[in-house]
């Protein structure tokens, strides 16, 4: 049986009309404009395509997006600065600094220096302690995305068997603390695990969050389980003409749509939902700032 395709970039579509309708509802009652500052550090050329990708869909849905691109060397006391300038903004009602940061910049040390309540990639050092503790706090967008589209796919995932391939603390650690929420039974599994085929061919959900084009080949899926794959790798392909390339998965995509009974693309799965809940959570950020109800289904 052919697998379903959980089309993220549409139910990024819907996210996003959901978040436009309560930031429209933010203005007309109450007079606020959730604002969103991006901080991009130096000149990645791919870094540089997600803040404009990131900046065009926070006006979109009809929020202000703030962009500060500072140039490779910038001293961290000059970063900081700017981040506290920006926590203490009345209109900034969350800030993103695009990782991977210049290697002279301490990564975790700017994280958490953002203004936890403003910290709309759950990075901040509060956040990670709130959400495995099952507190409300900034839920990572890339997670929260992932989950909300199992969570459309399957209803209740309480009780499921759930595999993420994967530890870093951006993807792998908060979707297994998010899974758990749903009371899936949930295995972390990475480049020291015994048996990994073996590991996979139990899961009915497997989340692979490694960076490794094409890793999970599909005799490793269960047949009828829900692939989500967060890989987004560009590899070379000769085949469309010299030098030119593709964005692949960390799953095989052809094999594993064989066996699974859902699948994510790439491009087109996780990608787009990334940046719909990077918006949700800067109007849930808003919402809270100023003691107003949450929007529902945007949250964890
Ligand atoms: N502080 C911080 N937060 C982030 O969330 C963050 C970051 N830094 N640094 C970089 C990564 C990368 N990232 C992506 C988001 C969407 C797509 C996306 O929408 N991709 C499209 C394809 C885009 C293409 O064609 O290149 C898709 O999957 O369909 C990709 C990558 C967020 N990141
Ligand atoms: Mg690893």
């Amino acid at each position: 049986m052919a697998a379903t395709v959980i089309d993220g970039k549409a139910f990024a579509a819907k996210v996003r009309g959901q978040v436009a309708e309560h930031v429209a509802r933010l203005k007309e009652e109450h007079g606020i404009t959730p604002g969103l500052a991006v901080v991009l550090v130096g000149e990645d050329p791919a870094s540089q395509v997600y803040v404009r990708s990131k900046g065009k869909s926070t006006v979109e849905v009809g929020m202000n997006s703030f962009e500060h691109k500072l140039d490779a060397g910038t001293s961290e006391a000059d970063l900081l600065a700017l981040i506290d300038q920006l926590n203490s903004d009345p209109k900034v009602h969350g800030i993103l600094v695009q990782l991977p940061l210049p290697g002279h910049l301490d990564e975790d040390l700017v994280i958490n220096s953002i203004a936890p309540e403003k910290d709309v990639d759950g990075f901040h050092i509060s956040n990670v302690g709130l959400l495995g503790t099952g507190q409300k706090s900034m839920v990572p967008c890339t997670p929260l995305g992932c989950l909300m589209m199992l969570r459309e796919h399957h209803g209740s995932l309480s009780g499921l068997d759930a595999v993420v391939i994967g530890r870093s603390n951006i993807v792998g650690k908060p979707m297994a603390q998010l899974l758990l929420g749903d009371s899936c039974t949930v295995t972390i599994a990475h480049s020291r695990t015994k048996d990994l085929p073996d590991v996979v061919r139990r899961a009915d959900i497997v989340v692979a969050a490694v960076g490794r084009p094409e890793m999970v080949p599909g005799d490793w899926i269960k047949e009828g389980a829900t692939v989500i794959d967060v890989g987004i790798n560009r590899i070379d392909a000769p085949e469309k003409g010299e030098g030119k390339t593709r964005l692949v998965g960390d799953v095989d995509y052809a094999s594993a749509a064989e066996r699974a009974g859902a699948i994510t693309p790439v491009p087109g799965g996780v990608g787009p939902m990334t940046i719909a809940c990077l918006l949700a959570n800067t109007v849930t950020a808003a919402c809270r700032a100023n003691n107003l109800a949450e929007p529902e289904g945007l949250t964890a």
